[in-house]
Protein backbone atom coordinates (compact mmCIF):
# COMPACT_ATOMS: atom_id res chain seq x y z
CA UNK A 1 0.00 0.00 0.00
CA UNK A 2 1.55 3.38 -0.80
CA UNK A 3 2.26 5.78 1.97
CA UNK A 4 0.15 8.18 3.01
CA UNK A 5 1.67 11.85 3.74
CA UNK A 6 1.70 12.94 7.33
CA UNK A 7 -0.21 15.81 8.95
CA UNK A 8 1.64 18.63 10.00
CA UNK A 9 0.56 17.53 13.76
CA UNK A 10 1.39 13.80 12.80
CA UNK A 11 4.63 15.11 11.91
CA UNK A 12 5.17 17.06 15.15
CA UNK A 13 4.17 14.20 17.02
CA UNK A 14 6.32 11.99 15.36
CA UNK A 15 9.29 14.44 16.36
CA UNK A 16 8.70 14.23 20.11
CA UNK A 17 10.38 10.47 19.61
CA UNK A 18 12.88 11.82 17.47
CA UNK A 19 15.15 14.39 19.52
CA UNK A 20 17.33 16.79 17.45
CA UNK A 21 15.45 15.65 14.23
CA UNK A 22 13.24 18.71 12.86
CA UNK A 23 10.77 19.19 10.14
CA UNK A 24 11.10 21.63 7.39
CA UNK A 25 7.50 21.05 6.15
CA UNK A 26 8.44 18.11 3.66
CA UNK A 27 11.11 16.68 4.86
CA UNK A 28 12.40 16.07 8.57
CA UNK A 29 16.63 16.34 9.21
CA UNK A 30 19.05 15.94 11.92
CA UNK A 31 22.86 17.00 11.75
CA UNK A 32 25.17 14.86 13.55
CA UNK A 33 28.59 15.98 14.73
CA UNK A 34 31.56 13.49 15.37
CA UNK A 35 34.88 13.60 17.00
CA UNK A 36 36.16 13.89 13.21
CA UNK A 37 35.94 13.08 9.64
CA UNK A 38 36.77 9.36 9.70
CA UNK A 39 34.12 9.14 12.42
CA UNK A 40 31.24 11.05 10.73
CA UNK A 41 32.43 9.42 7.40
CA UNK A 42 32.17 5.33 9.24
CA UNK A 43 28.41 5.53 9.97
CA UNK A 44 27.38 6.69 6.00
CA UNK A 45 27.94 2.62 5.17
CA UNK A 46 25.76 2.04 7.97
CA UNK A 47 23.54 3.96 6.95
CA UNK A 48 23.32 2.92 3.84
CA UNK A 49 22.77 -0.80 4.73
CA UNK A 50 19.92 0.15 6.93
CA UNK A 51 18.58 2.05 4.06
CA UNK A 52 18.98 -0.30 1.59
CA UNK A 53 17.11 -3.12 3.54
CA UNK A 54 14.41 -0.63 4.25
CA UNK A 55 14.14 0.55 0.58
CA UNK A 56 13.91 3.88 1.57
CA UNK A 57 16.66 6.63 1.29
CA UNK A 58 17.99 9.43 3.25
CA UNK A 59 19.81 12.99 1.58
CA UNK A 60 23.03 12.35 3.13
CA UNK A 61 25.25 15.19 3.10
CA UNK A 62 29.24 14.51 4.74
CA UNK A 63 31.07 17.25 5.76
CA UNK A 64 34.36 17.28 8.13
CA UNK A 65 33.10 16.04 11.33
CA UNK A 66 29.36 16.22 10.52
CA UNK A 67 26.62 14.23 8.93
CA UNK A 68 23.50 16.03 8.09
CA UNK A 69 20.70 13.59 7.56
CA UNK A 70 17.51 14.66 5.02
CA UNK A 71 14.69 12.66 3.81
CA UNK A 72 11.32 12.73 2.39
CA UNK A 73 9.23 10.11 0.69
CA UNK A 74 9.14 10.59 -3.40
CA UNK A 75 6.44 8.62 -4.16
CA UNK A 76 4.25 10.95 -2.65
CA UNK A 77 5.72 13.66 -4.20
CA UNK A 78 8.16 14.52 -1.26
CA UNK A 79 6.34 14.37 1.98
CA UNK A 80 7.07 13.43 5.13
CA UNK A 81 5.57 9.66 5.71
CA UNK A 82 5.78 6.70 7.88
CA UNK A 83 8.53 5.16 5.75
CA UNK A 84 10.64 8.90 6.99
CA UNK A 85 9.87 8.44 10.53
CA UNK A 86 10.64 5.21 10.62
CA UNK A 87 14.14 5.43 8.53
CA UNK A 88 14.70 8.51 11.10
CA UNK A 89 14.62 5.70 13.80
CA UNK A 90 16.91 3.25 12.58
CA UNK A 91 19.01 5.60 11.80
CA UNK A 92 18.99 7.18 15.34
CA UNK A 93 19.93 3.77 16.54
CA UNK A 94 22.85 3.30 14.61
CA UNK A 95 24.20 6.85 16.13
CA UNK A 96 23.31 5.55 19.49
CA UNK A 97 25.98 2.51 18.78
CA UNK A 98 28.67 5.27 17.48
CA UNK A 99 27.80 7.42 20.48
CA UNK A 100 26.85 10.62 18.78
CA UNK A 101 26.18 13.53 20.83
C1 LIG B 1 11.99 1.93 -6.92
C2 LIG B 1 12.21 2.15 -5.45
O1 LIG B 1 11.34 1.34 -4.70
C3 LIG B 1 11.95 3.56 -5.05
O2 LIG B 1 12.65 4.45 -5.89
C4 LIG B 1 12.23 3.84 -3.59
C5 LIG B 1 13.69 3.91 -3.26
N1 LIG B 1 14.00 4.80 -2.18
C6 LIG B 1 13.18 5.80 -1.83
N2 LIG B 1 13.57 6.70 -0.95
C7 LIG B 1 12.80 7.73 -0.62
N3 LIG B 1 13.25 8.63 0.27
N4 LIG B 1 11.58 7.87 -1.14
C8 LIG B 1 11.08 7.00 -2.03
O3 LIG B 1 9.94 7.16 -2.50
C9 LIG B 1 11.90 5.90 -2.41
N5 LIG B 1 11.49 5.00 -3.26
Amino acid sequence: MAPRPLSPQEIQDALTELPGWTSTGDRIERTYTFAGHLAAAAIVTEIARVQESLNHHADLTLSYDKLKVSVNTHSVGGKVTELDTELAHRIEQIAVEHRVA
